[in-house]
């Protein structure tokens, strides 16, 4: 399998140092997350939350936001700038229609709180619609999106984050990196999930880059005069990345800030502003789900044709689909364990208040 862009290079490199490390047992890892979310300040809920999610980015190789995102959230529950023991309000605002409220905590367990009643919404609609606002996704997306698939169901999300993207052509940053996820069901086989910045690459794998001195591909970001640069320090330090393929994925960061943030009720990644916390790192904007049945297009042979399609893709010469990576490292790490670098686990365990 080929790993040609550029986030993934970067996370790739990233991975290789952890790849001979300790490995770790996903439930362990979880329990040991769990402790740390649990003695910066979050509810037992929102911890056992943000555990199974971050741990299970770490076993997938979603490298820029597993474990090494751990010392962002506590940065975060330090300063105040979120709060771990939020209790979302939940309000219908149609048949086919969730507002939430996450009350400033973060996105996972607010999406969870609503969970259901979208299930209910979209079997007895066939489509249904979450946004969720006052929120801090600080995670991939897939997690979110990938059980829908899992229950015959197609599901999109999208988030926007904290500026640091220019538009094309532009000098300041007006967009976040801005997730979205797709995920279909594919008969006999893993759902097929994309879940991709609207970005180069994601911050995430900017300051991995920086950590490893690694330089970042050319036509990722520009320093703070607006100067194409290499350096990820230059992007970090008063820069900017761009989005990917010019003005089109500039075209797709700007819906993701409209979807959610202007419709949900979030902030836009230009209006967050945490610099009375410093430390925070866990953009708080908003999130939006559409859910749909895809039987009620009435083929009655949809996941069929998604596997025909992913076949005719495979025979035309891509030698992967989204996801397939994901997969095949989750088999791996749950049989051998997480390989954790030893000063990366003893963070984790300091963290945690461990002898
Ligand atoms: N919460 C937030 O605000 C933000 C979160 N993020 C998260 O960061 C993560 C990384 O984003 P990004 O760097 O854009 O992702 P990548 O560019 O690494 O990957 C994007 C998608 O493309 C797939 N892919 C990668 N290489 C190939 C290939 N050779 N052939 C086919 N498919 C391929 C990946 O599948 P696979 O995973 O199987 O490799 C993935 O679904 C995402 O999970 C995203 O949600 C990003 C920005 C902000
Ligand atoms: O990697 C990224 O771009 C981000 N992850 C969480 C906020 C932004």
């Amino acid at each position: 399998m080929s790993d040609e862009t550029p986030s993934r290079r970067a996370a790739a490199a990233f991975a290789q140092t952890t790849e001979t490390g300790t490995p770790v047992a996903f439930a362990d890892l979880v329990a040991l997350l769990e402790r740390i979310f649990r003695r910066h300040g979050t509810s037992e809920r929102v911890a056992a939350i943000l555990a199974e999610n971050c741990a299970s980015c770490e076993r997938d190789g979603s490298t820029s936001h597993g474990v090494f995102r751990i010392p962002g959230y506590v940065n975060s529950l330090k300063s105040g700038w979120v709060d771990g023991r939020a209790e979302p309000t939940v309000e219908e605002a149609g048949p086919a229609f969730l507002r939430v409220d996450a009350a400033n905590g973060f996105a996972q367990p607010a999406f969870l709180a609503a969970r259901d009643r979208l299930l209910e919404m979209v079997r007895e609609s066939g489509v249904a619609v979450m946004a969720i606002r006052n929120s801090h996704h600080f995670s991939a997306l897939w997690p979110d999106v990938e059980p829908f698939a899992r229950e015959g169901l197609v599901a999109l999300s999208f988030v926007n984050s904290f500026a640091c993207v220019v538009p094309p052509g532009g000098k300041a940053a007006v967009y976040g990196t801005n997730p979205m996820a797709f995920a279909t069901p594919v008969a006999g086989g893993d759902p097929m999930v994309f879940d991709q910045a609207a970005s180069s690459m994601a911050n995430g794998d900017v300051r991995i880059a920086a950590r490893e001195g690694h330089t970042i591909p050319p036509g990722s970001g520009v320093d703070r005069d607006g100067k194409p640069t290499t350096d990820p320090k230059a992007v970090l330090d008063g820069g900017a990345l761009l989005p990917f393929g010019g003005h089109k994925g500039g075209s797709i960061a700007f819906m993701i800030e409209v979807l959610a943030a202007a419709l949900t009720g979030g902030k836009y990644s230009r209006e967050v502003d945490w610099s009375a916390h410093p430390g925070a790192e866990t953009p708080c904007t908003g999130q939006l789900f559409i859910v749909i049945d895809p039987e009620r297009g009435g083929t009655g042979a949809f996941a069929d044709r998604v596997a025909g399609l992913i076949g005719e893709v495979k025979q035309a010469g891509q030698d992967r689909m989204p996801g397939e990576r994901r997969y095949a490292r989750r088999v791996r790490t749950l049989r051998d364990g997480i390989p954790l670098a030893p000063a990366r686990l003893a963070e984790l365990r300091a963290l945690a208040g461990d002898a």
